[in-house]
């Protein structure tokens, strides 16, 4: 198949390249860039020297869309919303990394963004591509809107309670962490090497835009769950998010029960791992891998849950979970080209 990556220059388009040139379905990949059209992409990145070489072209959504089979939008906000009305009617799948498709309703996109929103029918037929909650739609689409990095730890680290009708409402606290690389290539006053190294931050107090990502999918699931408190926090490592999430449960119930139902949602989900006996994961367990990592605990004095969900952000939390979605929209087993094991130390 012939993908292409629109921003192949960007954080998540580069890990998308990487992943796909060890896919072994993929037998062409072509790279867009808005900016350096013309120039080799290895000259830009020497860490792609040794493989094949690509050159980057200008974007040409007409004849994209019937070339290729998959095109990947790893674009800032406010891109694919004007891009993929453009692609959705030719042959190609759309998989989109931004924000820009996720809103079913475009009022919340453009209070949350402060962006003009993709028009309704674009949104309408957009997917919401976390696979281990919706595989059969995931399967039939033809546009994909990606999740985002703190919504995809936050949501797989809340669904099996929440699906379940268990959590009191009003009762979500959503703590989460990123590393830099979030933030995407450009530094920003907070991501700057001197201000954020040997530093901790909380940014986008009750601004963040997750916050509608998220809510829209648990009021999927149990609309009373939400609102929800959300805070993020820039931690000064390259990757990696942590989503500490704390509720309580309408009804008392044991460690080893809440446990289990965990185990029993994800046991078929290749990239989700319960922690079985406690502990807690940290994010070098998924460095570089598109697994999301959970562990879970009930305070025996508080009756509090608290349960600790781990991605890496460039990967399940935007291009492995993005190839992932690729496998199931072309019925590849899930796991193809995401063997990859996490890196550590
Ligand atoms: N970083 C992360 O951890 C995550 C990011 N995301 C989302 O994924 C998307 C990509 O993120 P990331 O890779 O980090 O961002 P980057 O800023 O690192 O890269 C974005 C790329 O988009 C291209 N671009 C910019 N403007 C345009 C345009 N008008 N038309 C076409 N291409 C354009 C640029 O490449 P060029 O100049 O070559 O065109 C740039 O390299 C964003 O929407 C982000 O919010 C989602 C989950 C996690
Ligand atoms: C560390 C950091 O700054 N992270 C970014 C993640 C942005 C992102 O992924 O944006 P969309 O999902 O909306 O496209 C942030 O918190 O805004």
């Amino acid at each position: 198949m012939k993908a292409g990556i629109v921003g192949a220059t960007g954080y998540g388009g580069i890990e998308l390249l990487r992943l796909l040139t060890n896919h072994p379905q993929v037998k062409a990949i072509t790279l867009f860039s808005s900016s350096q059209a013309g120039e080799k992409f290895e000259g830009i990145y020497p860490q792609f020297q040794g493989g094949e070489s690509y050159v980057l072209h200008d974007l040409e959504p007409e004849k994209m869309k019937e070339d290729l089979d998959v095109i990947f939008l790893a674009t800032p906000s406010g891109v694919s919303s004007k891009l993929t009305p453009q692609l959705q009617s030719g042959h190609a799948k759309v998989i989109d990394l931004s924000g820009d498709l996720r809103m079913k309703e475009s009022g919340s996109y453009e209070q949350w963004y402060k962006k003009e929103a993709a028009p309704n029918e674009t949104l309408e037929n957009a997917v919401y591509g976390l696979p281990e909650w919706n595989q059969e739609r995931i399967e039939k689409a033809d546009v994909i809107a990606n999740p985002g990095c703190y919504p995809t730890a936050t949501l797989l680290g809340l669904g099996p309670v929440v699906k379940e009708g268990l959590v009191k409402p009003d009762s979500i606290v959503i703590d989460a962490k990123s590393g830099v690389s979030g933030a995407g290539k450009n530094p920003n006053p907070i991501t700057h090497f001197a201000h954020a190294q040997e530093n901790f931050q909380i940014y986008k107090v009750n601004q963040h835009q997750h916050i509608p990502e998220i809510e829209q999918q648990l009021s999927i699931w149990d609309d009373q769950t939400e609102p929800v408190t959300f805070s993020t926090h820039l931690v000064p490592m390259t990757r990696g998010i942590m989503a500490t999430i704390y509720l309580q449960l309408k009804e008392e119930m044991s460690e080893e029960d809440l446990r289990q139902k965990f185990m029993s949602y994800y046991e078929s989900q290749p990239f989700v791992r319960v922690r079985e006996s406690g502990g807690f994961p940290c994010t070098k367990d998924v460095y570089g891998s598109n697994y999301c990592d959970i562990g879970l605990t009930i305070d025996p004095r508080t009756k509090r849950v608290t349960i600790v969900s781990v991605i890496d952000n460039l990967m399940k939390g935007a291009a492995s979970q993005a190839v992932q979605n690729m496998n199931l929209v072309f019925q590849y087993d899930e796991r193809t080209g995401l063997a990859p094991l996490p890196v550590y130390p």
